[in-house]
């Protein structure tokens, strides 16, 4: 797994995102990695806080839907650098924003234990990345989700 995530790419100028802008003090600030590059599998792991709470002792699902989209939108930009053979994060920027977002709660996220989710980049085109994800606690899979991220558009950045 390499030191550096995705975000860490993120210019200054676009790291204000709630759920992984690094300049960002209210958000999320989520990382995520290659967990295999070849296989096209990336990881990300968060703690939710107690203010996360939906029922007591359960994450909320907003939050979850969050880290998904960033888990997504993060591997997404790596995916495309891949594609292209270049080296993560070198100008021109290739940056992705969500086009649709998908979350399916199959289980309660249980609160007080880290949460693990891994992306499986399932389509890799010029303008579109599809990322299937998975979020899990205690080994148990509580939500999976997909991630739809298209280009940014020039309106955006
Ligand atoms: C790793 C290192 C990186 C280093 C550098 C990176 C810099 C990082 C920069 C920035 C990071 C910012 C932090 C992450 C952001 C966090 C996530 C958010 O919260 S983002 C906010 C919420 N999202 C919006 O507000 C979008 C609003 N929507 C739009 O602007 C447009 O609708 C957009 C761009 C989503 C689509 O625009 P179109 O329709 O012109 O796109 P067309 O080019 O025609 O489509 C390309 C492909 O995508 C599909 N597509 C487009 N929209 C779709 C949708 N809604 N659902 C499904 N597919 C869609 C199309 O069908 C097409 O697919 P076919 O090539 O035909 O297979």
């Amino acid at each position: 797994m390499s030191k550096q995530a995705f975000q860490d790419y993120y210019p200054e100028e676009l790291s204000h995102c709630y759920g992984c802008g690094s300049n960002n003090a209210d958000g999320h600030q989520l990382k995520s990695y290659w967990l295999d590059e070849k296989q096209g599998e990336t990881i990300a792991r968060f703690t939710p806080k107690a203010y996360h709470t939906a029922i007591p002792g359960f994450v909320y699902g907003g939050l979850i839907a969050s880290l998904i989209d960033c888990h997504g939108t993060g591997s997404a930009a790596a995916a495309a650098y891949q594609a292209q053979g270049r080296v993560i994060g070198s100008a021109p920027a290739l940056r992705f924003v969500t086009g649709a977002l998908n979350v399916n709660f199959l289980a309660p996220t249980p609160m007080g234990v880290e949460l693990i989710l891994r992306g499986k980049i399932t389509e890799v085109k010029e303008r579109k990345v599809i990322v299937e994800i998975t979020l899990s606690a205690d080994d148990v899979v509580c939500v999976s989700g997909s991630v739809i991220a298209v280009k940014m558009p020039a309106t955006m950045g």
